[in-house]
């Protein structure tokens, strides 16, 4: 069982000075204040000039961080199963002793002809 925590940045703008000049009027923008408001910015469909007002207005970001309120099991994938399941397989050490009797064998018989020559 794990909590997830999702964090992100929010860049921060002060309109104070902006709001009356403001086309869109200062409603939309106080009813914004003190929150999230990129949705509402997107919907609208700022243009370019909107955007290059940002840098005019920004102040600064605020790291958020906001808890998932389940809780997530993670459980393995299933290339960690089957590695699993592989690393227990009665063949593969079956296999692995087969190497390993051949390996000895051709050390034993080696040593035999060696000592057979001297
Ligand atoms: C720093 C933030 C903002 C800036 C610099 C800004 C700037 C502008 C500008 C320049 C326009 C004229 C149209 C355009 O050029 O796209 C505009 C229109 C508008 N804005 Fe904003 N805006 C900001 C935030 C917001 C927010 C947060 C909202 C809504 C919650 C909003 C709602 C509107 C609306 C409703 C219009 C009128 C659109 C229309 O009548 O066609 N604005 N804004």
């Amino acid at each position: 069982m794990h909590v997830i925590y999702f964090r992100f940045e929010l860049q921060v703008y002060n309109v104070t000075r902006y709001l009356s000049d403001h086309p869109g009027g200062d409603e939309v923008l106080l009813a914004a204040a003190g929150k999230d408001a990129s949705e509402e910015f997107e919907d609208v469909g700022h243009g370019s000039a909107a955007r290059l007002m940002l840098d005019e207005f920004y102040i600064g970001e605020v790291d958020v961080f906001i808890k998932a309120n389940t809780e997530v099991v993670i459980t393995p994938t299933l290339a960690a199963i089957d590695k699993k399941k592989k690393s227990l397989d009665p063949i593969n050490k079956f296999l692995y002793f087969i190497v390993l009797a051949f390996f000895i064998i051709t050390l034993g018989v080696g040593f035999h002809f060696f000592n057979l020559s001297s």
